[in-house]
C-alpha cells in the first residue's frame, strides 16, 4: 500500500467471496452489534472495569514516579500497592468458575480493547461496512522511542485490529505473519486512528491490509495473513 488517503466509508459489508458459511448480512449485522463496546453486565463487572481504569492509572503513575524523589514515600506505597495486590488475587477468580459469554469478550479480556484488561489502553471499535475502524491513545507505560509507542506495541495493535476485521468478516483465523511498515514513530498521549479490512480470502486463509493515523497522518500500513483452524 502506498497511498496514504483513508479507506473509504461503506454503506454496507458486501459478501466476501471465499468465506464460509455466514451470510453477509448477518455477518454486517454481527459487526454493528458486536464491534461497540456493550454495557457491563451486572454490578460487579462494572466494579471490575472502574478497577482496570484504576490499575491503568497506577500502571502510567508507576512509569513516571520519580525515583530520585522520596524514597521513603516510595517504599511505603510499594508496601500499599502490594497489599492491594494481595486484596484482590484474594476474591474469587474467574479462573475458578465456567467462563460466561461475557467473560470471553473481547471488550471484556483482550489485551488492547478489554475494560478489564489493565494492559489494554483500551482501544476502541466500530464496523464501517467492510471497514473495522479503532481508535487508542497509549500512555506513558508503553514507550519505546521517547515520546513514541514501542514497535512491538506498534505491530500488537495491527494484529488486533486486523485480528478483528477477519474475524468480523467471518474468517475466524489466527495470525500466520504480519507484516508492518512503520513510517513514523506513533505518538504517545494522542489519539491513533486504525482501520483494517479483509482484502482476499482463499480456503482457509484470510489476507488483511490496516493503516494507522496519528492526526491524520499515516504513521504504519500492513498487511497480515490469518489461517483459520481446519476443525472450525
Ligand atoms: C462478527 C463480529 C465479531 C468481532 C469480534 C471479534 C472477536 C475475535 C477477534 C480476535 C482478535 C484477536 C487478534 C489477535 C490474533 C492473534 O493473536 S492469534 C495468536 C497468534 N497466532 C498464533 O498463535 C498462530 C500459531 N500458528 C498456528 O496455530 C498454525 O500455524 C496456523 C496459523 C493455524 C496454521 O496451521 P495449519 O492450519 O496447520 O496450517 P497448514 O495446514 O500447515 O497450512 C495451511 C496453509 O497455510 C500456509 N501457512 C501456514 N502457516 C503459514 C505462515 N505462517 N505463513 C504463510 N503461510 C502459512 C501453508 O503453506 C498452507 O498453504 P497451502 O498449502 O494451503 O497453500
Amino acid at each position: 500500500m502506498s497511498t496514504t488517503e483513508p479507506l473509504p466509508a461503506a454503506e454496507a459489508a458486501p459478501p466476501l467471496a471465499g468465506v464460509p458459511d455466514v451470510p453477509a448480512d448477518v455477518l454486517a449485522e454481527l459487526r454493528s452489534t458486536w464491534l461497540p463496546r456493550p454495557e457491563p453486565d451486572s454490578a460487579g463487572r462494572a466494579e471490575r472495569h472502574r478497577l482496570a481504569e484504576a490499575a491503568r492509572r497506577l500502571i502510567e503513575a508507576v512509569k513516571l514516579v520519580d525515583p530520585e524523589g522520596d524514597a521513603d514515600a516510595l517504599g511505603s506505597v510499594a508496601d500499599e500497592v502490594s497489599d492491594l495486590a494481595a486484596r484482590i488475587a484474594a476474591l474469587p477468580s474467574v479462573e475458578q468458575r465456567t467462563p460466561s459469554f461475557e467473560d470471553l469478550q473481547l471488550h471484556e479480556r483482550s489485551p488492547f480493547v478489554g475494560a478489564a484488561n489493565p494492559l489494554a489502553p483500551p482501544m476502541e471499535l466500530e464496523a464501517d461496512g467492510p471497514v473495522v475502524r479503532a481508535h487508542a491513545v497509549f500512555g506513558a507505560a508503553y514507550e519505546g522511542p521517547m515520546g513514541r509507542v514501542h514497535g512491538g506495541y506498534v505491530a500488537a495493535a495491527f494484529d488486533e485490529v486486523m485480528g478483528v476485521a477477519q474475524s468480523g468478516a467471518g474468517a475466524l483465523g489466527m495470525t500466520a505473519y504480519l507484516t508492518v511498515r512503520m513510517k513514523r514513530g506513533t505518538p504517545l498521549h494522542q489519539r491513533i486512528d486504525y482501520e483494517a479490512e479483509v482484502v482476499r480470502v482463499e480456503g482457509r486463509k484470510a489476507w488483511v491490509e490496516a493503516r494507522s493515523y496519528a492526526d491524520g497522518v499515516l504513521v504504519a500500513d500492513g498487511e497480515g495473513l490469518f489461517i483459520r483452524a481446519r476443525a472450525v
